[in-house]
């Protein structure tokens, strides 16, 4: 099992500061976006476009299961994996934290990049419009939230390690 899941939205910093946040603790980082584009050859935005989402979020589904039973470590999700209900439910039981951000600090961070098929068109609006629907899922599925509105990579990953570190 792993030792703590991210979750939060995109520009909360899951893949950058989960990578921290492992080699805090000692142990490996596992990003389950990085493993569906390693598994299908094609980054996600490919994905979206050639495929549609709905095929993402089944490819999304099955890694995240697979990294739930077989990842040790840390394991980053994308912002939309615990929307899915067999994902919300698969959560259970496992030391998740909630990686909470607002839309000043995630548009500085993200820069809103066509790599995030979803904030393509009207970035702010859309980030907005996912957090509100999604926010109720993060809160469900966390039990920790760190808020990292104006706080730095190494600031929150240090946080996040004390918060899991002494958990089996
Ligand atoms: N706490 C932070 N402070 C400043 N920049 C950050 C922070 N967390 C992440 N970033 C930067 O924001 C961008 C998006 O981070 P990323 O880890 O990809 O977020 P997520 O995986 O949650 O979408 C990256 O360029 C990263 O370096
Ligand atoms: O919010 C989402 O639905 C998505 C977030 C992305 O991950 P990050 O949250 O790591 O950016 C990635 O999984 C995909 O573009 C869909
Ligand atoms: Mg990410």
């Amino acid at each position: 099992m792993p030792r703590v899941v991210l979750v939060g939205p995109p520009g909360s910093g899951k893949s950058t500061t989960g990578a921290t946040v492992a080699e805090l603790l000692g142990v490996g980082f596992h990003d389950t976006d990085a493993a569906v584009e390693a598994a299908a050859g094609r980054s996600i935005a490919d994905i979206f476009v050639e495929d549609g989402e709905p095929a993402f979020r089944d490819l999304e589904r099955a890694e995240v299961s697979r990294a739930l039973a077989a990842e040790d470590g840390v394991v980053a999700l994308g912002g939309g994996a615990p929307v899915d209900p067999t994902t919300e439910a698969a959560l259970a039981g496992h030391t998740v934290v909630f990686l909470d951000v607002g839309i000043a600090d995630a548009a500085k961070r993200v820069g809103f990049a066509a790599s995030r098929p979803l904030l393509a068109v009207n970035p702010r609006a859309s980030w907005v419009r996912l957090m509100e629907a999604r926010r109720p899922v993060y809160e469900r599925v966390a039990t920790h939230t760190v808020d990292t509105a104006g706080r730095g990579v190494d600031e929150v990953a240090g946080e996040v390690a004390r918060l899991v570190g002494t958990d089996p």
